[in-house]
């Protein structure tokens, strides 16, 4: 073994390693030519054939080349998409076995594998292998290309003890790899996953999967190469069914979206939590509610709530709510309650949009049997009367309407309905309730135009579609009506349990996924769990969070949320415990704030220490606007990168106006970057700058948590600017 970093021996290893990665691109050319010629040929063929496509041979066959062609084309927008940076590196076994290990695998006309993909069984020592389990591996060696040229290469020993003339350089792959300064954008660590992430990457597909650990240990990145892998190991059925990934924010998704077609996976939906039921309602949100009505429309209690107010019938007047018909004479009426009654047998047995026939035929019922014995009519006419009076078809309009999902949850803007129903919330609830739809009061179209609705909104909406049902299509209502004319005149059981049965479950209008992985799932709210369930009733889950982040209140919830969704499904938990974001002295002072108010709270162990301490100062309200500058001036000075500035959410518009309009700010406006801390979540930046902590406390629902949030996200230098208060410091002591 050879210890060395001289500049010669570096240039010969890269040559050597040149050598074989120029093999690797001659037989991917050749390959991406042959693939070439195949989905010309089948395009040819297809075109050619449709003049003489009778015979029922020829369309199998047709069928077959379609297959065929689309393989070729999707082999080849892969090979496109992985050029660059395609060998990342090289694992050597005892008895001189050398195996390269890259984005895809390629192998030489003998069909000799000259790439493993990093995902194949064979590629495992790669990752796994390390100084006290070298799994049979004495070097592992991380290739850093430009395009197809091999620039840098990294080492890491593994086996010490065995006899070996490999030369060993560089100081390990992935502290050169942390120490680089970061992009907008999240990049894949497939060259540098390390042991306890690859075996949460590799974890079988069935049942949950979560991903915990602290801040900066990897959960995002590793759950998006677990994707990856599930796709490459069971493609047939997770392509037919599709991957789902949810984030918190269309900033996270934007963040982490070039990871996947990095490591050559295209085929996965990415969601933000406000977008996930944009199937069912068309549309989606960024928006955010104050603490306090976030809480509360997230919470359990609400599946309570949005019952009742379908149940609540729209006009409550008392004359809206008595039928009365006459027939020969005979006034037939129903009450309140006995309206109320059948109200409640029909949500029993079906959704609301559903069943406005199985109401109406009910009510004809009871109207009916009102009939004294001795007035003298055939079934048949009595039947016929009360159906087609016109005040029965009055009343049904009135009573037992079609409504969507917005309609219903706009009655909430009405405070004194709210008040009434919603009892299992304190009188301040209720009011942060109602107050968050003020918006509509006075205007019930805006209702349907979306604009308004927060992202926690989107879930009682979702929850609202899944109770009434989708709108019938008004063609479908009148078919139906036709068909119910011919209902006998008494309903019974098995009449009910017919109507039930005849439901359509791919009427059901969300779409599903085979696998579904939910990023910062501490966040999720109940409500939203319920959405996400829906979106996966037979799938298998990887779930990634930390508590400590969370800034949803109710943990015991949000807990009992997910058990509910995990059910008797195998569940298996992986805890990262090595933060790779933050340097010690960085992570040091965070974790000294979540430990006082989370004790529960894991605390994963920095790898890199700079030896620079994170700055804490102070101002006063005048005072910000040259503070602040000062600091962007010096951090621009001494980080290479990018600088979040994370501000309260009352701050946020002064300092994004702040920066924009200074000039010598605005010389290096590219990397300066304006957010709250819950848009920070899951995001990271080179330099960071934290306004006013205390602020940050008071205004997030998750209070300190969410402050820890914010001091987490520097990968090389934090400062704290407080503004007037310094509380939050009292938890460093
Ligand atoms: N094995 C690795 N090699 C190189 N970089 C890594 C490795 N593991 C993690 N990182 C880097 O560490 C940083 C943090 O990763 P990531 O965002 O996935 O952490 P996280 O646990 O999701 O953090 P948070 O809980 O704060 O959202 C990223 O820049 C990621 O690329």
């Amino acid at each position: 073994m050879v210890l060395s970093n001289s500049r010669a021996d570096l240039n010969r290893e890269i040559a050597l390693e040149q050598a074989h990665v120029d093999r690797v691109y001659d037989n991917l050319n050749v390959a991406t030519a042959s693939a070439k010629s195949l989905a010309e040929s089948g395009r040819e063929i297809y075109v050619s054939d449709r003049t003489s496509w009778t015979r029922e041979e020829d369309s199998t066959a047709l069928f077959e080349r379609d297959a065929f062609a689309y393989q070729a084309a999707r082999r080849l927008a892969i090979l496109d998409a992985e050029h660059e940076g395609l060998v990342f590196g090289r694992i050597d076994l005892a008895d001189d076995d050398a195996r390269y290990i890259g984005r895809i695998g390629v192998r030489d006309r003998d069909y000799e594998p000259l790439v493993i993909d990093w995902r194949a069984p064979a590629a495992e020592p790669f990752y796994r292998a390390t100084p006290t389990a070298p799994m049979g591996a004495i070097r592992r060696r991380v290739l850093r290309c430009r395009d197809d040229k091999v620039i840098g290469l990294e080492d890491d020993l593994l086996d010490s003890t065995r006899a070996t003339n490999l030369p060993i350089i560089g100081e390990g792959a992935l502290m050169a790899s942390l120490t680089r300064a970061r992009g907008r954008t999240m990049r894949d660590i497939v060259a540098t996953i390390q042991a306890e992430q690859d075996e949460a990457i590799r974890a079988p597909y069935q049942g949950v999967t979560i991903i915990a650990g602290g801040p900066g240990t990897g959960k995002t990145v590793v759950a998006l190469h677990r994707a990856a892998y599930l796709l490459y190991t069971n493609r047939a059925r997770l392509e037919r069914g599709g991957v789902l990934v949810v984030g918190p924010t269309n900033v996270f998704m934007n963040y982490i979206e070039r990871v996947l077609p990095s490591l050559g996976e295209e085929s996965v939906t990415l969601k933000a939590i406000g977008s996930v039921a944009s199937d069912t309602l068309g549309m989606s949100s960024e928006r955010m509610d104050n603490a306090e009505a976030a809480t509360v429309k997230g919470s359990l209690a609400m599946v309570k709530l949005l019952g009742a107010l379908v149940r609540t019938p729209l006009n409550d007047h008392p004359e809206a709510l008595r039928v009365r018909v006459t027939v020969k004479g005979e006034v037939l009426t129903l009450d309140a309650d006995a309206l109320a009654r059948i109200r409640d047998q029909v949500l029993s047995q079906t959704k609301l949009n559903r069943g406005h026939d199985l109401a109406f035929n009910l009510v004809v019922s009871a109207l009916k049997a009102k009939l004294p014995e001795d007035v003298e009519i055939s079934p048949v006419e009595l039947d016929e009367q009360v159906r087609e009076h016109p005040s029965l078809t009055r009343f049904m309009a009135s009573w037992w309407p079609a409504l969507s999902a917005t309609r219903v949850l706009a009655r909430l803007s009405d405070p004194r309905l709210t008040h009434r129903l919603a009892t299992q919330f304190t009188p301040q609830q209720r009011e942060s309730l109602s107050g968050s739809y003020a918006w509509l009061r006075g205007s019930e179209s805006d209702a349907d135009t979306g604009r308004g609705w927060s992202i926690a909104d989107i879930a009682l909406l979702d929850e609202l579609v899944h109770i009434l049902g989708p709108v019938p299509d008004e063609k479908d209502r009148e078919l139906d009506l036709f068909a119910e004319g011919e209902v006998a005149e008494v309903l019974t059981t098995a009449d009910l349990l017919r109507l039930e049965r005849s439901k359509d479950p791919a009427e059901d209008p969300q779409s599903t996924y085979a696998h579904i992985l939910v990023d910062e799932g501490q966040d999720v709210t109940p409500m939203q769990w319920r959405m996400l369930r829906r979106r996966g009733p037979q799938s298998s889950w990887t779930i990634v969070g930390d508590p400590a982040q969370s800034s949803y209140p109710f943990q015991d919830q949000t807990t009992s949320a997910l058990d509910e969704l995990i059910g008797r499904a195998k569940r298996r938990t992986f805890t990262l415990s090595t933060n790779y974001r933050s340097p010690s002295e960085v992570f040091d002072l965070a974790a000294r704030v979540i430990t006082k108010v989370y004790p529960d709270a894991e605390l994963p162990r920095a790898v890199r220490s700079t030896g620079i301490e994170p700055l804490l100062t102070g101002t006063d309200s005048a005072g910000l606007p040259g503070a602040l500058r000062k600091i962007l001036l010096d951090l621009a000075g001494t980080v290479n990168g990018t600088i979040g500035i994370i501000t309260p959410p009352s701050r946020l518009r002064d300092i994004q106006l702040l920066v924009l309009g200074d000039e010598r700010l605005r010389e290096f406006e590219d990397r300066l970057i304006v957010v709250t801390a819950l848009q920070a979540k899951g995001l990271e930046y080179d330099g960071v700058v934290v306004v006013s902590p205390d602020e940050i406390v008071a205004e997030a629902p998750g209070g300190a948590r969410v402050l820890y949030v914010a001091l987490t996200r520097a990968t090389q230098r934090l400062v704290t600017l407080d503004v007037e208060t310094s509380q939050w410091r009292g938890l460093l002591d």
